[in-house]
């Protein structure tokens, strides 16, 4: 599923009016139909009682990204099914469930008539939705929708931002339609607006053509939206929210649902806007996806599909019958001092459990006997350095520790030490292998001019978190958090690395210019170790002979997974730690 800004949505969109010769007016009826669709569907949700994500599938429809999570059913080959039956589930989309539920061997009734069930509501008649109009297309994408949801007997009234003789183009079209339907109108400031008086609000304000904060009417049409403690569906995207950037201009709307249309918009998957779109349902209006792969729109958001088809990941992790534990590739890990000894641990233990064949853990000598038996399988080795740390005179060990390893870890527990800059050089113009580095090893990248170190033969994957990235990009944290797509994008290019940007949907770049977005994992991960056990698994995979941008995206993945797995045997996202990760994987 692709990700875009407003300005490669723009471009999107006139290849497809122009090049493709579909009228704008299709689009934009397509768009108000999509929504209307998915506010009913809203309105069965609410009246089965809300409740959990499943149920909100159940009530019709279902997203790409709502099968994100079939690897967890262990179907790796069900994304196809697991949608229709979503689609077609109880209360769902279309009539396919006339023609029979059940499985081969059912045979449809000889003869049958379907309607349109998407756009039928049962208790119509106890709905009343206002459509908050704005004077650009992502009002007439809400006019649109409105006679649809009129169509369904579903109340409407029509509220303008501005006057409506102001609207032009398609959204004057659709100005037109709603008024010849007589679709009730009145027009903030010269009409009185009872929003007490509906059930929900259809947020169709302003979309990607939206430029800084709400001004006037829409500042206040917005706040009153918000206050009104009414469910609200948003076009597009919440109005407020820079559509890039996520970022939330005053006031912005507080979406139960939003509708995004054609493409995921980059705004929605970062935060803070991430956290005001509620549920996100991403939906097609005839713009081929095609289009997008031609015009090398750059990000996407990471799912099954996605690592199977783009990235060519074998996600079963199938072995062969005749492995051995040479077949599954030799980590080592440079990680650990006196106090954080345990980083090094978990990254050691976490690659174990990625798959890998071999792992060995190189620590300062003084450590070695108090690790012993931490983890059996483990083997370990004595690196050098003084007084449990790490000194600059170890590399030469790293170095000979690292020769016939199919890829070196190094960072996890680290630590700072004299000289450890140039340590750090001759490990990253020494180790001929995949090297991934995380930790204080970027805190120490990030102290060195590294662009002029000799360039290497193998692949780099740098681990920052927020913090770590901001020393590394020379920004402030908050600089860092603005934009992590955009940054992350433009690092990762220009420093020829593959960069995993940790985080609340970790971002993934590849030093050809493409992004992944992650949205496994959850809050209960932000505690110390769980960042070690990333790197260990990107590290294991590496070793299994996946190239680096495949471990960094399917490593992500299977963490946030691994994290969500261990929340559910713990049933507390609060009471996690790193180690219950590696014990889910
Ligand atoms: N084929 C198509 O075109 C398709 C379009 N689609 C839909 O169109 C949407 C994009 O439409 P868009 O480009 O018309 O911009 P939109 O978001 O409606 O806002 C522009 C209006 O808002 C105003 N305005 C701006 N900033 C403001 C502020 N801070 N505070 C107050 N007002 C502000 C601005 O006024 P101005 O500044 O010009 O006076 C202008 O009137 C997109 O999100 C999707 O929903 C899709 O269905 C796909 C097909
Ligand atoms: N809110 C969140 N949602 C999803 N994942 C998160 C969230 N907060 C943290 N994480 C994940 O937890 C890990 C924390 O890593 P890091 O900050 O390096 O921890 P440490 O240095 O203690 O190991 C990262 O993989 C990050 O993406
Ligand atoms: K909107």
């Amino acid at each position: 599923m692709y990700v875009v800004t407003a300005e490669e949505m723009r471009e999107l969109d006139r290849q497809t009016i122009e090049r493709l010769g579909i009228p704008a007016i299709a689009l934009m009826e397509n768009a108000g139909r999509a929504i209307a669709e998915e506010i009913i569907r809203f309105c069965r949700y609410q009246a089965g009682g809300g409740g959990t994500p499943a149920a909100w599938n159940q009530a019709g429809g279902a997203s790409e990204a709502a099968g994100t999570r079939e690897l967890e059913r262990g179907d790796a080959g069900a994304a196809g099914r697991s949608r229709n039956g979503g689609a077609y589930g109880p209360g769902g989309r279309g009539d396919a469930g006339a023609l029979g539920s059940g499985g081969p061997g059912v045979q449809p009734p000889g003869f049958s008539v379907s309607g349109d069930a998407a756009l039928t509501l049962e208790h119509a008649g106890a709905e009343h939705w206002l459509v908050l109009v704005g004077k650009g297309n992502n009002g007439g994408d809400g006019l649109a929708a409105a006679r649809h949801l009129r169509e369904a007997g579903i109340a409407v009234t029509l509220v303008y931002a501005a006057a409506p003789e102001s609207l032009a183009g398609e959204a004057a079209l659709q100005q037109n339609a709603a008024a010849a339907m007589g679709l009730p109108a009145a027009v903030y400031g010269r009409d009185r607006v009872d929003f007490a008086a509906c059930s929900g609000i259809l947020d169709a304000l302003l979309g990607t053509g939206s430029a800084g904060a709400p001004r006037g009417a829409y500042a206040e049409l917005i706040a009153a939206a918000n206050g009104s403690g009414k469910p609200i569906v948003s076009a597009d995207i919440p109005s407020g929210l820079d559509a890039d950037t996520g970022r939330a201009h005053e006031p912005y709307i507080h979406a139960a649902v939003t509708v995004c249309l054609a493409f995921l918009k980059r705004g929605l998957l970062q935060y803070p806007g991430a956290a005001s779109a509620g549920q996100v349902v991403v939906r097609s209006i005839g713009i081929p996806a095609a289009l997008a792969r031609e015009s090398g729109v750059p990000a996407s958001l990471l799912t099954p599909e996605v690592l199977r088809t783009r990235l060519q990941v074998d996600v079963s992790r199938r072995r062969s019958p005749e492995g051995h534990k040479g077949t599954y590739g030799h980590v080592l890990v440079a990680a650990g001092t006196l106090s954080m000894s345990g980083a090094g641990l978990l990254a050691s233990r976490a690659a174990l459990r990625a798959g890998c064949g071999l792992v060995t853990w190189a620590l300062p000598t003084m450590l070695l006997p108090y690790v012993i038996g931490a983890a059996p399988e483990l083997m370990l080795a004595a690196a050098g350095g003084e007084n449990g740390a790490w000194s600059a005179g170890t590399a030469a060990e790293v170095l000979r520790l690292s020769s016939g390893r199919d890829v070196t870890a190094v960072g996890p527990g680290l630590g700072r030490f004299e000289g450890d800059g140039e340590w750090l050089r001759a490990l990253w113009e020494g180790i001929e292998a995949p090297l991934v580095i995380d930790a204080d090893a970027l805190n120490i990248l990030a102290d060195s001019e590294y662009g002029s170190w000799a360039s290497r033969r193998h692949p780099v994957i740098l681990t920052p978190h927020p913090g770590e990235m901001a020393r590394l990009a020379r920004l402030s944290t908050a600089e860092v958090q603005r934009d992590r797509i955009g940054l992350a994008l433009t690092y990762a290019r220009e420093h020829g690395v593959t960069l995993v940007l940790k985080g609340a949907h970790t971002v993934i770049a590849t030093p050809e210019g493409e992004a992944y977005v992650n949205i496994t994992g959850h809050p209960g991960m932000g505690t110390g170790g769980v960042g070690d056990v990333l790197t260990g698994i990107i590290a294991g995979l590496l070793a299994q002979g996946l190239n680096a941008v495949q471990a960094a995206a399917f490593g992500v993945y299977l963490h946030g997974l691994a994290g969500e797995r261990a929340v559910r045997l713990r049933h507390d996202p609060a009471a996690l730690t790193a180690g219950d990760i590696i014990e889910a994987l």
